[in-house]
């Protein structure tokens, strides 16, 4: 859960000072202004004059102070509210960095979408904190002075506002279980988006689904949103256009009640209504602010989930150094997987033992379901397993250190995005020889198009040869290990032939380890093992022997 105190504190050691102080000034202005203002109406001189000085010079001087001190105070708010942001919005990338595959696919691209867009509205906490501090010091000061003229009326206008309140308070609370519905169908709004944006193309291309997904889904879910939003809205003005008005109610009590209660002389009633009309302006603050506490504990609250939800398996930070390890076994004993399905159908990967050496080229094959994807999601460490025993050189290592020591594995995926930004800082000049020649050997000469001056190479290419850009980058990247998930699928048969009988031999001629998953039978004799699954288990873990050239 984001502590969002802690991140006022660690933003500003200065805050709680600040807010104390501004307290101070507020109570210590507004009390002065107030009584200088009766003081003005009843002809008798209080303490702030009685030495002397004359009203107008103290007037000024309260007036001033309470200028310059909130002037200072919103200055300081206002880059306490931008580093706040910054903070929160940060805070929920820094858990996306190390979440655990599986937690970010259960979650979706869209909540975190939301999520960001949630911390926009935790940023107005400062801001919001200004409003009540000083909208409450205001009422305190006018009470302890209405208290001072009259102890009894003071309760009894107490006594009818906090009914009041309570009233206000209640309509407000039934409201905010409206909000959060209209938050769950942001959530689905983003959903539907990623649908539309992911899938353009065919979207694009279906006119039945171009409808479908428009009518049925964003524009049904967006109508809903604004009725939803737009009762929601109306609730609130009402209840604060009840809450505003109500203290018309009060000061009704004051002029016309009061008096005839207790007697007042026409001095204390002028100071009970000053004191009441110079509370209104700080009520109606206060009753604006509080409606956006909903919007808070429900946005907190959503940052909340997020933030656990990505925790789970969380793996190791990628600041915290350099997971450079040689090796030259890896072992994985009574390894076993579940995908955390509702239902107890759900598919389990098991590997009894099953040991990589370096330097091999191992295919793993079998068919469609039977758990090859999720042994490489396993084996890089992007799925953690719920039990077994990981060996590295026959040491043995708990799931963090492997997840670190996957750094050391260069993967293409089958669904791999090439990214537009070289984010892996390759020298992409001419200079560099490795590039020449692995460009030359992937036959990317002539295709490749490289931006000097960006460093980075132009991604838009057909999809077999975005495959062969991606190879290219895996292996500039020059780890001991290469992993890739039915790379030739997309290569045309030359590329393809080349690639089982050329590019893969190359590969463990310079010393990679390879593990490819595979349904080119025609090729498995490349190997020198294959690994074949079936309902998520190892049935065969055969070793090809090959006639010395
Ligand atoms: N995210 C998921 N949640 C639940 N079950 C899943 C998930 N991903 C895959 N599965 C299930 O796990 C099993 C193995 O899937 P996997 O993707 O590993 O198969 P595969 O051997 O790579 O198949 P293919 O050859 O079609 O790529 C399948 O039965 C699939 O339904």
């Amino acid at each position: 859960m984001i502590d969002l105190l802690k991140v006022f504190r660690t933003k500003s050691r200065l805050f709680y000072l600040f807010l104390i102080t501004l307290g101070l000034i507020g109570s210590f202005t507004n009390m002065g202004i107030l009584m200088l203002i009766n003081e003005a109406f009843s002809g008798k001189a209080t303490f702030l004059t009685s030495s002397g000085i004359p009203g107008y010079a103290v007037f000024v001087f309260l007036i001033l102070v309470s200028f310059v001190s909130t002037a200072v105070f919103q200055n300081y708010m206002v880059a306490l509210t931008n580093s706040v942001m910054f903070s929160l919005e940060l805070s929920v990338i820094k858990k996306v960095r190390t979440a655990s595959y599986e937690s970010f696919e259960k979650m979706g691209a869209e909540k975190i979408y939301a999520a960001i867009g949630d911390t926009r509205i935790l940023s107005r906490v400062p801001e919001i904190f200004v409003t009540l501090i000083n909208s409450l010091v205001t009422i305190v000061c006018s009470f302890l002075y209405f208290f001072w003229i009259s102890p009894l009326a003071c309760l009894v206008v107490l006594l009818l506002m906090s009914v009041l309140l309570v009233v206000y308070l209640y309509r407000n609370g039934k409201i905010e279980k409206d909000l959060n519905k209209v938050r769950d169908l942001q959530d689905v709004y983003y959903f539907s988006l990623r649908e539309l944006l992911g899938g353009f193309r065919q979207i694009r291309i279906s006119w039945l689904r171009n409808n479908n997904i428009y009518n049925r889904h964003i524009l049904h879910n967006r109508n809903k949103s604004k009725d939803l939003s737009t009762q929601v809205s109306k609730k609130y003005v009402s209840n604060e256009l009840t809450g505003v008005y109500s203290w018309y109610l009060v000061l009704g009590l004051v002029i016309y009640l009061i008096p005839a209660i207790f007697k007042t002389n026409s001095g204390e009633l002028a100071a009970f209504i000053t004191t009441v009309l110079f509370m209104m302006s700080p009520v109606s603050r206060l009753i604006m602010v509080i409606p956006f506490y909903a919007t808070l504990r429900i946005a907190v609250e959503r940052i909340g989930k997020i933030d656990e939800q990505l925790e789970v398996d969380a793996l190791p930070d990628p600041t915290a150094g350099n997971f450079t390890r040689e090796f030259n076994t890896l072992r994985f004993e009574d390894i076993h997987y579940r995908y955390m399905a509702e239902d107890s159908s759900s598919f389990t990967l098991e590997l009894e033992d099953f040991t990589v050496s370096k330097g091999e080229i191992i295919f793993i094959v079998g068919g469609n379901g039977c758990g090859k994807t999720t042994f490489i999601n396993l084996l890089t460490a992007l799925c953690r397993a719920q039990g077994g025993k990981v060996f590295i050189d026959e040491e043995e290592v708990d799931w963090l250190t492997y997840a670190a020591f996957s750094n050391n594995m260069a993967v293409v995926y089958t669904n791999q995005v090439l990214f537009q930004e070289n984010y892996d800082d390759h020298d992409m000049s001419a200079s560099n020889r490795r590039l020449l020649e692995l460009e030359h050997m992937l036959n990317l000469k002539g295709i490749l198009k490289i931006n000097v001056e960006e460093n980075r190479a132009d991604v838009n290419l057909s999809r077999g040869q975005q495959k062969r850009l991606a190879l290219l980058l895996a292996l500039l990247e020059d780890k001991p290990i290469v992993v890739l998930d039915e790379w030739a699928a997309e290569q045309d048969p030359r590329n393809k032939k080349l690639f089982y009988t050329e590019w893969l031999q190359e590969m463990k001629r310079i010393g990679k380890t390879v593990i490819a998953v595979t349904h080119d039978e025609d090729f498995f004799h490349v190997a020198d093992r294959v690994v074949r699954f079936e309902y998520g288990k190892i049935i065969a873990d055969t070793c090809i022997t090959r006639e010395p050239a």
